[in-house]
């Protein structure tokens, strides 16, 4: 599958029709003709990070100025521990210094820490300026750079501060994975899993199915998981923009996976690995609760294995994992509320989860010692 595949998030407000398209290919990086109907000014601020910066910015501006477009480049530290304050006031400073002005496009390249960092600097330089997405990992790809939630980290936990600001684009070339290092590879493989699980049996079926050719980064099975993977997320986020109810649904593993990397320190786990061993941890808890039978359990234990990605939560306390998910912006009224699976395909939210329960899944699903 070379041809481009465009998917629509289709969002309409009263006011506004502010829907936008995800295009997705092999070596879209260079058609800026793409970009161009989105760009109300010729001039943008890209941002990326010093891992991205020597393998795709000049090309990426090369490709630019082809088309009479100039760009100031913002180059930001690399890691999750750089997804705070600091970095993003690094933004504010270049953009400033830049003279960046209100029709000035801020250009995330690179993974879901530059994209969500992008995003909220957009949102809120000048009081909101336009934002394309071009995600370089495959959990920006398939995730990160759908759907507007952007934000930084706090010491007390993952994404507590941010706004919801949508992309006016996504601009998704599948061939910068060839430089992704396997372990951010199979990161992102997990919140592919996470669709299947939520949404779509089949889709789930077909990744079981094709894992191998997935961990191997066969081109035709990417682009597939790809595209399907934004399908199902430009669904949810047209129904429910800002997580009124079943957006909710896209943070299966992540109550649990947000406490994890607030525990081992940012970037110590990866988001994706958090979230696999976070969705063996919800799917423990749908197993305990009578929703998923054993051998639905064992089939979710084991495509995350097959992935290598980790299916035991670090060791903490029970305590310890019960304050950090207290902190979740699921709580409501001070109850925690859980993304639960009532079968491979479909998944629900539940607030009514018994505190042995709880305490028996945090207990069989972390590590010994
Ligand atoms: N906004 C959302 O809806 C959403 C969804 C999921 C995750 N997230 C957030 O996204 C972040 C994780 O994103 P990530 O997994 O992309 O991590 P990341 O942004 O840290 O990128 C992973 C690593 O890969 C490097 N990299 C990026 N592109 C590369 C390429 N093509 N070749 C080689 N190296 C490359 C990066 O520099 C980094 O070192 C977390 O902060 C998570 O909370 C947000
Ligand atoms: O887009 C969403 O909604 C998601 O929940 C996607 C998640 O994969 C992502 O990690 C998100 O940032 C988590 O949201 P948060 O609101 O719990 O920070
Ligand atoms: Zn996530």
């Amino acid at each position: 599958m070379n041809d481009m595949q465009t998917v629509k998030v289709a969002l309409f407000s009263p006011e506004q029709d502010r829907s936008y398209p995800i295009y997705i290919g092999n070596a879209l990086l260079e058609q800026v003709d793409l970009l161009l109907p989105h760009l109300p000014q010729k001039r943008v601020a890209i941002v990326t990070n010093t891992t991205v910066a020597p393998l795709y910015l000049d090309r990426f501006r090369r490709a630019l100025e082809r088309y009479g477009i100039c760009s100031v480049a913002i180059i930001l530290p690399d890691g999750e521990d750089h997804k705070n304050w600091q970095t993003l006031n690094l933004i504010f400073d270049a953009l400033l210094k830049q003279r960046c002005e209100r029709k000035t496009t801020l250009i995330a390249l690179g993974g879901g820490v530059v994209g969500d960092l992008t995003g909220f600097a957009a949102a809120t330089y000048l009081r909101g300026v336009p934002f394309i997405q071009i995600p370089t990992t495959l959990l920006a790809q398939v995730d990160s750079s759908v759907g507007g939630k952007t934000g930084i980290n706090h010491p007390l936990g993952k994404n507590l501060i941010g706004a919801f600001y949508q992309p006016r684009m996504v601009l998704t070339d599948s061939a910068t994975l060839t430089t992704l290092s396997d372990r951010e590879l199979r990161a992102g493989i997990a919140e592919v899993i996470k669709y299947g699980l939520i949404r779509d049996a089949d889709f789930f079926m077909w990744l079981e199915q094709n894992i191998t050719g997935l961990i191997t980064r066969n081109a035709d099975i990417l682009n597939k998981a790809i595209c399907r993977s934004c399908e199902i997320k430009a669904e949810i986020v047209a129904a429910d923009e800002r997580e009124s109810g079943m957006r909710a649904l896209l943070n299966l593993g992540h109550t649990f996976g947000h406490a994890i990397e607030n525990a081992m320190g940012y970037g110590v786990w990866l988001h994706g690995e958090a979230v696999a061993a976070g969705t063996i941890m919800a799917a423990d808890l749908s197993k305990q609760l009578k929703f998923i039978s054993e051998s639905d359990f064992k089939r979710i234990y084991s495509i995350f294995q097959k992935v290598g990605l980790p299916v035991i939560a670090p060791k903490l306390s029970p305590d310890d994992y019960l304050s950090l998910m207290k902190l979740d912006k699921k709580v409501e009224e001070g109850r925690m509320r859980f993304i639960l699976l009532r079968r491979i395909g479909e998944a629900m939210m539940s607030h009514d989860i018994p505190a042995s329960t709880l305490r028996e899944t945090l207990l069989t699903c972390m590590a010994n010692e």
